[in-house]
C-alpha cells in the first residue's frame, strides 16, 4: 500500500496552503481533490494583512502583489447608500501588508499550486474523490479514494490526515464530527460580474443595512464587481444593482456567475481525533459580512502546519498537536460571531441600525471594533511550552521584509529567525517552536 507522511483532502487555499507549509518543512504531502482541475469560478475574494503575512511567508508576496488591490476599507450604508459606520484598513498594517486586500480565489490557487510545482514532496491528484478515512487503534490512518476518470479504488496509508474538503467534508464524517451551530442561517444570492466601464463608487466593501433590502457590494479587481442580495424572495438583479451603475448600462456587464448560498453561522464540535484533523470549512462556517472565511483557514493551516513537521519530526510529542484545536476554535467562534453581528445589523431591525450610527461617532470604536472582528491582531499563530506565553505578537514593518514579529514586554521575548535564533532574551518559550513556526520576534515594546 502506498504510504504518504500526510494526506491532504481537498486542494482550495487552505489545502494547498497547508501543503506548502509542510513541504518547505520537509514533509512529504499527497493532495486528493475531487475535481480533476482548479476550480475556476470565482469564491473568495479577501484577504488581511495576518494572512498576507502567512502567503508572504512562502515566498508569495510579490505574485499576491500583482493579483490583488488594496482596499480601503468597509462601510455601512443604509438603503440609499448613506454611510452609517466606516472601517477603514491601512495600506500597511501591523502585519507589514494592507490590511485589506481584494483578488479572485481561482487566480490565487494558480499562484499556490504554481508554487507546489516547484516543491519536490508535494502530489496533488485531482479526481480523486475521498470516501473513506479509517484510524485503527495503532498504526496509519487509512484514506479510500476512487478516481473519478475511471472509477478504480485506492488506499493510502498516512501519519496524518488534514481534512480541507470543505463544508461537506468526508473527514469530519469520518471523524463523527457535527456542528455547534452559532444561530445564524439565511439564503442569498451572489452576483459576480465584470463590467468594461469603471463604476464609479467607493473602493472598499459596502454592506447595505435594511431588512428587506440588505446588500453587499465590492469591486473586487478593477473591472470585477460583487453583489450579494438577501433573497428572502426573488431577485431582479439588473434592478437591484443599478444604484451602483451610474450611467452604466446593466445589459452591458458580463455576468460571470449567479448562485444561491445559505449564509451560515458553525463550528464543529471536535476538530482532532488523534492523527485526524479538519482545517477550513470542514472545522468552520462563517457568513461572509467581514470577509474572513478563506482566512480562517489559511490560519488554520500556518497554525497546524509547523507543529504537525516537528511532531512528525520527533521534535515534539503529539500533546503540541492538542493545542491546534485549543488556540483556533476560540478564534474561529469570535470571529464568526462578529461576522453575525454584521449580519444582523444589516438584516435586523431599525434598532440595530440606530445603535451602529450612534456607536460611529464615539472616539475610539472603530479601532476597538476592529481588534474585536480581527482578532488575529491579538493572537498569532504562537504557542509556549511548559507554561510558557508569549504574548499577544504582532509584526514589527521596521525590521524589513514583513516578517518580524513583535512580542511585547514579555519575559519570553525572543528574536528569532525560520531557521536560527538571532537572540534570545527570557524564558519559558522553546525557540524551536517559534523557530519552526517560521516567526521573527523581537523584545520590544507594543505599541
Ligand atoms: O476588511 C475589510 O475591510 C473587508 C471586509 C469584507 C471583505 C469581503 C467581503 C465582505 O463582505 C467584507
Amino acid at each position: 500500500m502506498e504510504h504518504v507522511p500526510v494526506v491532504i483532502v481537498g486542494a482550495g487555499p487552505t489545502g494547498l496552503t497547508a501543503a506548502l507549509m509542510l513541504a518547505e518543512r520537509g514533509v512529504a504531502c499527497l493532495l486528493l481533490d475531487r475535481f480533476p482541475e482548479p476550480y475556476p469560478l470565482p469564491r473568495a475574494v479577501h484577504l488581511d494583512d495576518e494572512v498576507f503575512r502567512i502567503l508572504a511567508g512562502l515566498g508569495l508576496a510579490g505574485d499576491l502583489r500583482r493579483i490583488s488591490r488594496p482596499a480601503p476599507g468597509m462601510r455601512l450604508v443604509d438603503r440609499r447608500l448613506r454611510v452609517l459606520a466606516e472601517f477603514t484598513r491601512d495600506p500597511v498594517g501591523p502585519h507589514g501588508f494592507p490590511q485589506a486586500n481584494m483578488f479572485d480565489q481561482p487566480d490565487l490557487e494558480r499562484l499556490l499550486r504554481a508554487r507546489l510545482r516547484s516543491l519536490p514532496r508535494v502530489t496533488i491528484r485531482g479526481g480523486s474523490l475521498v470516501y473513506g478515512v479509517e484510524q485503527p487503534p495503532s498504526g496509519p490512518v487509512r484514506v479510500r479514494y476512487r478516481s473519478v476518470e475511471d472509477g478504480t479504488e485506492h488506499t493510502v496509508s498516512a501519519d496524518a490526515v488534514l481534512g480541507c474538503d470543505g463544508a461537506n467534508s468526508v473527514v469530519r464524517d469520518a471523524l463523527g464530527a457535527g456542528w455547534e451551530d452559532l444561530g445564524f442561517e439565511q439564503t442569498w444570492l451572489v452576483v459576480d460580474a465584470v463590467s468594461a466601464e469603471p463604476l464609479d463608487t467607493y473602493d472598499g466593501v459596502q454592506q447595505v443595512c435594511d431588512p428587506v433590502r440588505a446588500a453587499t457590494f465590492m469591486m473586487v479587481t478593477p473591472g470585477r464587481y460583487r453583489w450579494e442580495f438577501l433573497a428572502r424572495e426573488p431577485i431582479d438583479v439588473p434592478e437591484r444593482i443599478r444604484p451602483w451603475l451610474g450611467a452604466v448600462d446593466p445589459a452591458s456587464l458580463t455576468m460571470l456567475r449567479q448562485a444561491e448560498y445559505t449564509f451560515r453561522g458553525a463550528v464543529a464540535d471536535r476538530w482532532q481525533d488523534r492523527r485526524v484533523f479538519l482545517l477550513g470549512d470542514a472545522a468552520h462556517l462563517t457568513p461572509p459580512f467581514i470577509g474572513q472565511g478563506m482566512c480562517a483557514g489559511i490560519r488554520d493551516a500556518a497554525n497546524l502546519s509547523w507543529k504537525l513537521a516537528m511532531v512528525l519530526a520527533g521534535s515534539a510529542d503529539d500533546r503540541l498537536l492538542a493545542t491546534y484545536e485549543r488556540e483556533r476554535r476560540p478564534y474561529a467562534k469570535t470571529m464568526i460571531r462578529m461576522a453575525i453581528l454584521i449580519g444582523r445589523v444589516m438584516t435586523g431591525g431599525a434598532l440595530p441600525r440606530l445603535l451602529v450610527r450612534a456607536a460611529a461617532r464615539l472616539p475610539g470604536v472603530e479601532r476597538r471594533a476592529t481588534t474585536i472582528v480581527w482578532p488575529a491582531f491579538g493572537r498569532g499563530p504562537l504557542v509556549g511550552r511548559g507554561g510558557g506565553r508569549l504574548c499577544p505578537a504582532t509584526l514589527d514593518p521596521r525590521l524589513g521584509d514583513g516578517f518580524a514579529l513583535v512580542a511585547s514586554g514579555t519575559p519570553d521575548a525572543l528574536l528569532v529567525r525560520p531557521d536560527r535564533i538571532v537572540a534570545a532574551a527570557g524564558r519559558g518559550v522553546d525557540p524551536r517552536m517559534l523557530a519552526a513556526a517560521g516567526v521573527f520576534v523581537r523584545p520590544l515594546r507594543y505599541n
